[in-house]
């Protein structure tokens, strides 16, 4: 039987700082952050095992039949925790908890701030959410929202089983007043995806419409590659504007309120293209977004 390696690495920061905090839940906040973690680095070895598997020649060496015995004892691993379904759960748990309820809080009190539903015409405001847990985030507002939330798995029939990066471009195009990217962007293990997920985001937007992020803290206050001003420069080579942000000293959580907009001259995207080291230390984290 083949043995997963465990190594001393650290564990990445994406899959550190998921809400998983529960204060007043069944589930004790250790084994709910454990889950959470030990998840998100099985899924991200998962994907680097698959990458290896597919770049070799069938048959070619006995290491790749290693790679394989290794990809096998990931898969059950993640399955014996009870998959994508048991992250989910204990996501659910720490949104209630950890943060006094989901990011959408923060979200709908911008878009008070910003003069909704007052200032909108006859037509509801069309809202993707990305990586629901639950289906009716948004119920307050449903005189003036209309929501579709899709996550990759679905928990509700209400919510559509659909991978926001297999989304149609074409058929989405322009189409969306706002997407919801809330802790998502990290749940993306390779950093190129990340960078496509916010490129897509951007083609799906009504021109003038947002995207509203929200990531982890560490990955914008602790990463080696990536910084408040990092992200907002990424987003202005992808033609969006910082139109809110916030976050807290010592909080765990980042959110961003960027709109679609039509730049004069096209920003070079050189810096973003590859990993830059913009703050030193050993105790830092790899979380980067690449386009
Ligand atoms: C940590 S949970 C966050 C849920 C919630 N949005 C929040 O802020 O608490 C991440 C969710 O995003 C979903 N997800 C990740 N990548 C996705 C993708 N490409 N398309 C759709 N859903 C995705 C996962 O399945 C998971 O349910």
């Amino acid at each position: 039987m083949a043995k997963i390696r465990r190594t001393k690495r650290k564990t990445p920061v994406t899959r550190l700082a998921a809400p998983a905090s529960p204060s007043c839940s069944s589930s004790k906040p250790a084994a709910t952050r454990k889950v959470i973690r030990r998840f998100h680095v099985l899924s991200k070895r998962q994907i680097q095992l698959r990458k290896l598997l597919s770049s070799r020649r069938e048959g070619l060496s006995s290491d790749a039949l290693k790679v394989k015995e290794e990809l096998a004892a990931i898969e059950q691993e993640i399955d014996d925790m009870g998959g994508l379904e048991a992250y989910q759960k204990m996501s659910v748990i720490g949104q209630g908890n950890d943060r006094g309820g989901g990011s959408e809080k923060v979200l709908i009190g911008w878009l008070h701030e910003l003069n909704y539903p007052k200032r909108m015409e006859a037509e509801k405001l069309r809202v993707l959410e990305v990586g629901a847990l639950k289906p009716d985030n948004y119920a307050s507002c449903s005189t003036w929202i209309d929501v579709t939330p899709i996550d990759l798995h679905s928990r509700h029939p209400a919510i559509q089983e659909q991978n926001f990066l297999l989304m149609d471009e074409e058929e989405h195009h322009e189409q969306w007043d706002l997407i919801s990217l809330s802790l998502v962007v990290n749940f993306v293990p390779e950093p190129k995806d990340r960078g496509r997920m916010l490129q897509l985001a951007h083609a799906m937007l009504k021109p003038g419409q947002y995207v509203f992020l929200a990531l982890p803290l560490s990955c914008v206050m602790n990463s080696r590659y990536c910084t408040p001003d990092h992200i907002e420069g990424l987003m202005n080579v992808l033609s969006f504007k910082q139109i809110k942000t916030r976050w807290r000293e010592g909080g765990k959580m980042a959110y961003w309120l960027f709109q679609k907009i039509t730049p004069v001259v096209p920003l070079d995207a050189t810096l973003y293209q590859k990993k830059t080291v913009l703050r030193t230390g050993n105790d830092r984290n790899n979380f980067s977004i690449l386009l």
